[in-house]
């Protein structure tokens, strides 16, 4: 973040979205008034919230609903689908595992990442190969379908297997649909935000990000109990950070604040929530493509709040094994030297998955 900022500006991108795929949308008042927004906002907090933005308040709610319904399952349950390395890191980690600057986070989440078949990024790729710890398409049917004839075999369970069977099978039907309307809603802001750079919209289309890889993390943050008799605890759900790819879509429980982000001079500006908003952030690959004319803000979550709060984060990234460099454009604009060597995104986010946990 290159300011000072103490609030974190909401943008209308209905116009954008209405243009997003017209060849002259860069000549368009309402697409330009956006992309200008974006800009603005890129340049001097590298968050700003989106609304106009299509995706029904319905849908947002649903997401967040299961989430917590997810989280309120007895343990046991959750391990079910435990993320472990034989799993590409895919699945459900317990409070305090996911681990940040080498303090653990007080979260718990189901960390979802676009399927890497095996050899598909050679070595690159090994530690990321896998599936998503639900039915993720047809082919796990059979194995689902399994698992809730045993679980409906045991009889004083019944009922209750049933329930949690439903709840996964909603949860994998919305995640589906949610990927799908969220990685075009990603591509279509960054459209504009490759206007904003100065380049052409499809910037980041092809080699660059046109086989977007995306993680999904769906997570929750227990609230502060005032009666653990244990003195005090580690109260950050989830330490300072930056995003690791391109954009970060959060859809964050109403009502509680916990997000913070940090400006210039290091006061935490929180990021309240915004009914039927997304917040966006930019992540460290844009910051390279930009040559730093846009930077990947330092973020933190805290929950001040004696509620459970949930939140989904969408990560759109660039294409798993695509080299990332500072655009010319991006390049020119800053002094004509690059600020940054070149990253490769699957590395990037394989040394981060690795020291998350351990
Ligand atoms: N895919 C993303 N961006 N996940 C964000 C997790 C941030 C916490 C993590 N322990 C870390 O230190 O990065
Ligand atoms: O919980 C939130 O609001 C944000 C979570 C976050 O920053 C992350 O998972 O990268
Ligand atoms: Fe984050």
């Amino acid at each position: 973040m290159a300011t000072d900022f103490k609030f974190i500006p909401v943008i209308d991108i209905s116009p954008l979205l209405a243009k997003y795929d017209d060849p002259k949308m860069a000549d368009d008042p309402g697409v330009y008034e956006v992309v200008r927004q974006l800009d603005q906002a890129c340049r001097e907090a590298g968050f700003f919230y989106v609304k106009g933005h299509g995706i029904p308040d319905s849908i947002i709610k649903e997401v967040k609903s299961v989430a917590h319904k997810f989280f309120e399952l007895p343990y046991e349950e959750k391990l079910k689908i435990k993320m472990t390395a034989a799993t590409g890191f895919r699945g459900y980690q317990r409070i305090g595992e996911n681990i940040t600057k080498g303090v653990p986070d007080m979260h718990e989440a189901i960390d979802c990442y676009k399927e890497v078949k095996e050899g598909m990024y050679g070595e690159l790729g090994k530690p990321m190969e896998g599936r998503n710890q639900w039915p993720s398409n047809p082919p796990n049917y059979t194995e689902l379908m399994e698992e809730y004839i045993s679980l409906c075999t045991g009889i004083l369970l019944q009922d209750y297997s049933f329930l949690l069977f439903t709840l996964y099978f909603m949860c994998f039907l919305l995640t589906t649909y949610i990927f799908l309307l969220l990685s075009d809603l990603s591509r279509k802001i960054m459209r504009g935000i490759a206007l904003a750079l100065g380049g052409s919209p499809d910037e980041f289309e092809g080699d660059r990000a046109g086989d977007a890889f995306w993680v999904m993390r769906i997570i929750g943050y227990p609230g502060v109990s005032t009666s653990n008799g244990h003195g005090p605890r580690n109260d950050i759900g989830c330490g300072a950070h930056t995003d690791y790819g391109l954009l970060t879509l959060v859809n964050q429980d109403d009502e509680i604040t916990a997000l913070q982000v940090r400006n210039l001079s290091g006061e935490w500006i929180s990021a309240p929530p915004i009914p039927g908003t997304f917040v966006c952030n930019i992540g460290d690959m844009l910051k390279i493509y930009s040559n730093g004319l846009y930077d990947s803000t330092l973020h933190q979550v805290i929950n001040k709040a004696p509620r459970y709060r949930v939140c989904v984060a969408y990560f759109y990234e660039t294409n798993f094994d695509t080299a990332v460099e500072p655009l010319e454009i991006c390049k020119q604009r800053t002094g004509g030297a690059k600020k940054f060597g070149r990253a490769v995104y699957g590395e990037h986010l394989v040394s981060k998955v690795l020291t998350n946990f351990g």
